[in-house]
C-alpha cells in the first residue's frame, strides 16, 4: 500500500484530494479467478465518500456475477458489496459522514428524496439506480484505474478494494464500538434475511414459517422469525449438515427433501402445518424451489417471500389458480431494510445481544487469498467468509 496513507481512522489524512494506490482484488473476465492487482483510486467528488475497507464479506451474489450469469455483470470490475470500514475522505457536500467515522457500504442506497424513498412502501431508492447497474458512479465514470484501464464499480459499493468510492447516500455510519470484522456482514446477508421476516414479511407470534435453504440468508430469516415468536419454524434443506444450523439459530424442524419417500415436500409442508404455511421464504435462488415454496403457502392468506437470486434467463412459474385462492408471491432486497434509517439500529441490536452475527462466521481470508474465499463458499460448511483488507 502507498506509505503515504494514513490508517489510523484520524478525522485527517494525509491522503485527501489525492489518488491513492492500494491493493484490490480485480475481476477482468467473467469466469476466471480474482487478481491480485495496485489500483488507482481518485479521490471523491462532490456528494461521493472515500472509505477505507478493513473488512469484506463474500456474498453469492459477487460469485454469481462472476460466474458471467448476471445480466448486469461487466468486466473489468471491482466486486464485492458486504464491507466495513473507516470514512478517509469526503467530497464537497457531504453531511451525512465525515473523516474517521466507522461505516457499512449499503449496496441498496437511501437518499430519502426521491419517489421511492418517500414511499414508505419499499427500502428501493431510484436515486443512482441506473449508473450503478452501469458500474459507475452517478456522474458516469468510474473512480478506479488499473494498468491504464479504467475499473466498473459493483452495487455501488466495490469492497474488494482498501479503498472504494460510494456516493454519500450508499453509505451509513454505526458506533465505532462495534467490531468491523463482523458488522460487515450487516452490509448483506444478515440484514437480508432478519429484515425479510421482520420487516418485508412482518411474520406474527404463532405463525408458521417455512425457510428454504439454510445459508446464511435462510438462516437469518430463522433468527428474525424466532425474533417474531414464530409458532413452528421448518428448515429445508437438501444438505444434510445443515439440520444442525437450522436448530443452533431456532428452528423447530428440518426437512431434507431428499430423503422424502413419495411425498413432495410441497406435500410435507402442508401435512406439517394443518393446510399450509403462514410465511416461506426462497433463500436458494433456484425457480422450482420458488414454486414449491409458494404452493406451500397456505390458501387464502399464505405470503411466499423470493429473495434467492436466480440466474438470467430462469423464470418463475406456478398455475395462476395459486394465486386466485389468495397465496400470495412477493420479494424483497436487502430485506426491505432501509440502510441509513435501519441499519445502526440493527448494530446496536447485535451489540446488545438481541441480533446474532459472530455465529455465521465459519471462515477467514486474508485479501490476498480472496479466491480461496469463493472457493470455500461453495462447500456446505461455509456459512460465510470474512476477508480482511489490510496486512496484520
Ligand atoms: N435479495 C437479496 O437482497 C439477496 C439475495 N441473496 C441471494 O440469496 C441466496 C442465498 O444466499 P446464501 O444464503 O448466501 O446462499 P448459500 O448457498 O449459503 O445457501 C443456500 C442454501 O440452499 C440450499 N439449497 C440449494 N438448493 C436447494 C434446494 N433445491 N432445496 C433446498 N435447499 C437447497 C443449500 O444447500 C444451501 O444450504 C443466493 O441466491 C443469493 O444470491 C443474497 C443476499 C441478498
Ligand atoms: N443484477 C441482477 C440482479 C441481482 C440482484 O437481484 N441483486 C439484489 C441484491 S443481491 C445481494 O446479494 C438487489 O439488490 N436487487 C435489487 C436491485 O435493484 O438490484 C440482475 O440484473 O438480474
Ligand atoms: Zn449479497
Ligand atoms: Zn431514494
Amino acid at each position: 500500500m502507498d506509505s503515504m496513507i494514513s490508517t489510523t481512522g484520524g478525522h485527517t489524512s494525509s491522503t485527501e484530494g489525492k489518488t491513492i494506490t492500494c491493493k484490490a482484488a480485480v475481476a477482468w473476465e467473467a469466469g476466471k479467478q480474482l487478481t491480485l492487482e495496485d489500483i488507482e483510486v481518485a479521490p471523491p467528488k462532490a456528494h461521493e465518500v472515500r472509505i477505507e475497507i478493513y473488512y469484506t464479506g463474500v456474498c453469492h451474489t459477487d460469485a454469481y456475477t462472476l460466474s458471467g450469469k448476471d445480466p448486469e455483470g461487466a468486466f473489468p470490475i471491482v466486486l464485492g458489496h458486504e464491507g466495513a470500514g473507516i470514512v478517509e475522505s469526503v467530497g464537497e457536500g457531504v453531511t451525512s459522514v465525515k473523516p474517521g467515522d466507522y461505516v457499512v457500504a449499503l449496496y441498496t442506497p437511501e437518499c430519502k428524496e426521491c419517489k421511492f424513498c418517500k414511499s414508505g412502501k419499499t427500502n428501493l431508492c431510484g436515486k443512482i439506480r441506473a449508473t450503478q447497474g452501469r458500474g459507475v458512479m452517478p456522474d458516469g465514470t468510474s473512480r478506479f484505474k488499473c494498468r491504464g484501464k479504467d475499473l466498473l464499480h459493483f452495487m455501488g459499493t466495490s469492497t474488494f478494494s482498501q479503498y472504494t468510492v460510494v456516493a454519500d447516500i450508499s453509505v451509513v455510519a454505526i458506533t465505532k464500538d462495534a467490531p468491523m470484522d463482523r458488522t460487515c456482514l450487516l452490509g448483506c446477508g444478515i440484514t437480508t434475511g432478519y429484515g425479510a421476516a421482520v420487516e418485508t414479511a412482518k411474520v406474527e407470534e404463532g405463525s408458521t414459517v417455512a425457510v428454504f435453504g439454510a445459508g446464511c440468508v435462510g438462516l437469518s430469516v430463522v433468527q428474525g422469525a424466532v425474533q417474531r415468536k414464530a409458532g413452528k419454524i421448518i428448515v429445508v434443506d437438501l444438505n444434510p449438515s445443515k439440520k444442525e444450523w437450522a436448530e443452533k439459530f431456532g428452528a423447530t424442524d428440518f426437512v431434507n427433501p431428499g430423503e422424502l419417500k413419495n411425498q413432495s415436500i410441497v406435500e410435507k409442508l402442508i401435512e406439517m402445518t394443518d393446510g399450509g404455511c403462514d410465511y416461506t421464504f426462497d433463500c436458494t435462488g433456484n425457480v422450482g424451489v420458488m414454486r414449491a415454496a409458494l404452493e406451500a403457502c397456505h390458501k387464502g392468506w399464505g405470503q411466499s417471500i423470493v429473495i434467492g437470486v436466480a440466474a438470467a434467463g430462469q423464470e418463475i412459474s406456478t398455475r395462476p389458480f395459486q394465486l386466485v385462492t389468495g397465496r400470495v408471491w412477493k420479494g424483497c432486497a436487502f430485506g426491505g431494510i432501509k440502510g441509513r434509517t435501519q441499519l445502526p439500529d440493527l448494530v446496536d441490536d447485535y451489540m446488545k445481544g438481541k441480533l446474532k452475527v459472530d455465529e455465521f462466521i465459519t471462515h477467514r481470508k486474508h485479501l490476498q487469498d480472496i479466491n480461496q474465499a469463493f472457493d470455500v463458499m461453495k462447500q456446505g460448511d461455509c456459512i460465510r467468509c470474512v476477508v480482511t483488507m489490510r496486512d496484520a
